[in-house]
């Protein structure tokens, strides 16, 4: 079995493309026409999904939008469709989890074996032994939130500890000297703050960064891309959910997804391309 690492990166080579289409379904952002199926959540997924895997090289489903709306089934058969349909394409949960050694093996369970995910987000702030049952799957991404996109993000991962290094700085050193035994790690930065990307890399080495933010939340592509891409022209997931998903609620709801995902793809190339 390929490791996430490598999964992820033989579809950012092989799709030419650093883009994540992140799931995050809304029902009432549907178009009208899929709102009122029993399973308009997996329906509008797929047709997305199979609209923009062109231009993506992972999927991001967040997980709290499946449970608000008692569709967990919806979300299991969403990760079966990923899977069977685009086998090399990488499934991230977005679940956040953190909690003691004991609740957060349930937590793993759950997302490596009831969905099948290839990666989970983590919460880090209960500490390594929150995170270590993630660990018992070698081969599965753990993805630990550093320093993340919201405005809130600064009020405690950007305060200072006694020598002098921001809070979100020590994560990332910890992720990638204590944490990253199997090679699987890797850590939330948000796209809404280059200089914090930058910083991260120069910690990190080549560990790959989620990287949400642009789309919906305005952070800038070829700031983002300048701060966080490796020697290797690639080493970010850089996510984009409700620009994507929601380019249109008409008729051309498939071709308004694709057409962003693709120019979302593009603009993440072109900076690519002014650097390397
Ligand atoms: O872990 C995440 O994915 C995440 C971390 C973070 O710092 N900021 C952040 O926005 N996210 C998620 O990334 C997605 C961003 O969605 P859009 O703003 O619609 O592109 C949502 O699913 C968020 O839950």
């Amino acid at each position: 079995m390929m490791t996430f690492t490598e999964q992820l990166q033989n579809a950012w080579a092989q799709q030419n493309s650093l883009l994540t289409l992140g799931l995050d379904p809304d029902p009432r952002r549907f178009p009208p026409h899929l709102q009122h199926s029993k399973t308009a959540i997996f329906d509008f997924c797929t047709g997305i999904v199979d609209a923009c895997a062109p231009y993506v090289s992972a999927f991001k489903p967040q997980i709290a939008y499946f449970a608000s709306s008692q569709a967990e089934s919806q979300l299991e058969a969403l990760c079966a469709y990923i899977k069977d349909k685009y086998p090399t394409l990488p499934i991230i949960l977005d679940a956040k989890r953190g909690d003691i050694g004991s609740t957060a093996r349930h937590y793993a369970i759950e997302a490596f074996v009831r969905y099948g995910a290839d990666a989970v987000t983590v919460n880090p702030y209960m500490g390594t032994d929150s995170i270590e049952p993630y660990f018992e799957w070698p081969d599965k991404g753990v993805i630990i939130l550093c320093r993340t996109s919201n405005p809130g993000g600064s009020d405690l991962q950007f305060m200072t500890l006694a020598d002098g290094t921001p809070l979100y700085l020590h994560v990332a050193k910890l992720a990638a000297k204590k944490w990253n035994t199997h090679g699987q790690c890797g850590l939330v930065v948000g796209a809404t703050f280059p200089n914090e990307i930058a910083k991260v890399r120069e910690v990190v080495g080549d560990m790959p960064l989620l990287v949400p933010g642009i789309g919906a939340q305005g952070g800038d592509i070829p700031a983002t891309v300048k701060a966080g891409l490796t020697a290797q022209g690639t080493g970010m997931m850089i996510n984009s959910s409700r620009a994507i998903l929601y380019a249109s609620a008409k008729e051309d709801w498939q071709q308004a997804a694709a057409q962003v995902a693709q120019s979302t793809r593009d603009a993440i190339n072109a900076a690519r391309a002014a650097i390397y």
